[in-house]
């Protein structure tokens, strides 16, 4: 069963679409991560699947059913930083979040722990460092011990230290069987936390699924011979060889299947051409997300 199941949701604000016909699941314990630009509607769907704003059309269900306020308090949220009490401290603003959301005191310490603030539970918020900020926002969120938090932009604004905290502690949750849907623009923020991903772009849903076949990441290898151009040519009649081209003194030559190097390097000797250099490289996820939407737009 998903944890959250969309399908076809579209939303409008006057002339701007924010969203078309979004469908996608959530599997239970994946971190998955809903990915795009600037303005193309992450905020927008995760601000509709928390009841904060209604769709036009489509529908979602939350572990499997029509979502209830009894399925929402299963969820964690933090959609925005939320406005601490500067002067207060790190205990007392988590008391006024959990009357907030009607739930008892006793988890304060718990959630306190988790987020590495216990220690520091005396001191006033506006003490804080950003990234202590921000894990006390998901301490916020992790009040009542819910199955599955939604975070949007968790990691926005902070240092790579404090994107290192913030990140170690999605690791954890995850490892505690947490769900954890987060919103971001940053590539580089699926790569090292996510599972799944969808890749909204302009209120479009381009892809879905699990990170490493969403993603599509093939191998390519780097080559150098004496004759580069006789190399070239002679990788392009290589069984599954898509493209060879030189850049900066090597040949690069892609693939239709992941390239076995050793197979290379046996085919060029057996066709009299000796590599000085053999290196097999993964196409950063930046250029295959790039590629992704270029592909889209064009
Ligand atoms: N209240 C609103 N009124 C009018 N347009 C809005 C409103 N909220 C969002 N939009 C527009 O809807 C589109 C999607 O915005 P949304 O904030 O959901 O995108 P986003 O992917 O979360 O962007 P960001 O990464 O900048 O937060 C954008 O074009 C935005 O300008």
């Amino acid at each position: 069963m998903s944890i959250l199941s969309l399908q076809g949701i579209s939303k409008r604000y006057g002339a701007i679409q924010a969203l078309s016909g979004v469908s996608f699941d959530v599997p239970p314990g994946s971190v998955f991560g809903v990915l795009g630009p600037n303005g193309s509607g992450k905020t927008t769907l995760l601000g509709i699947v928390t009841d904060v704003l209604k769709a036009d059309k489509g529908s979602f269900q939350l572990f499997g059913k029509t979502a209830t306020a009894a399925e929402r308090r299963k969820i964690g949220t933090l959609l925005e930083t939320p406005n601490f009490y500067h002067y207060l401290s790190a205990w007392k603003n988590l008391e006024i979040s959990a009357s907030i959301k009607q739930r008892g005191k006793d988890d304060i310490e718990r959630v306190l722990r988790i987020c590495g603030l216990y220690d520091r539970r005396d001191n006033a918020f506006k003490t804080y460092s950003l990234g202590m900020k921000q894990r006390l926002a998901i301490a916020a969120a992790l009040l009542g011990d819910p199955d599955v938090l939604i975070l949007d932009e968790p990691t926005n604004g902070l240092d790579p230290a404090g994107i290192a905290e913030v990140r170690a502690l999605i690791h954890d949750m995850a490892k505690a069987g947490k769900t954890i849907i987060l919103a971001s623009h940053l590539l580089d923020e699926v790569e090292k936390v996510c599972t799944h991903v969808a890749i909204l772009q302009k209120g479009n849903l381009l892809l879905s699924g699990p990170v490493n076949e969403v993603i599509q990441r093939t191998d390519f290898v780097e080559l150098a011979a004496g004759n580069n151009e006789e190399l070239v040519r002679l990788m392009l009649q290589y069984p599954g060889c898509s493209s060879a081209t030189i850049a900066n003194g090597k040949v690069i030559a892609s693939f239709t299947a992941n390239p076995d190097p050793a197979a290379i390097n046996g085919w060029c000797a057996n066709h009299g051409i000796w590599l000085k250099h053999l290196q097999l490289r993964k196409k950063s996820l930046e250029t295959a997300f790039l590629e992704i939407t270029h592909t889209a737009a064009s």
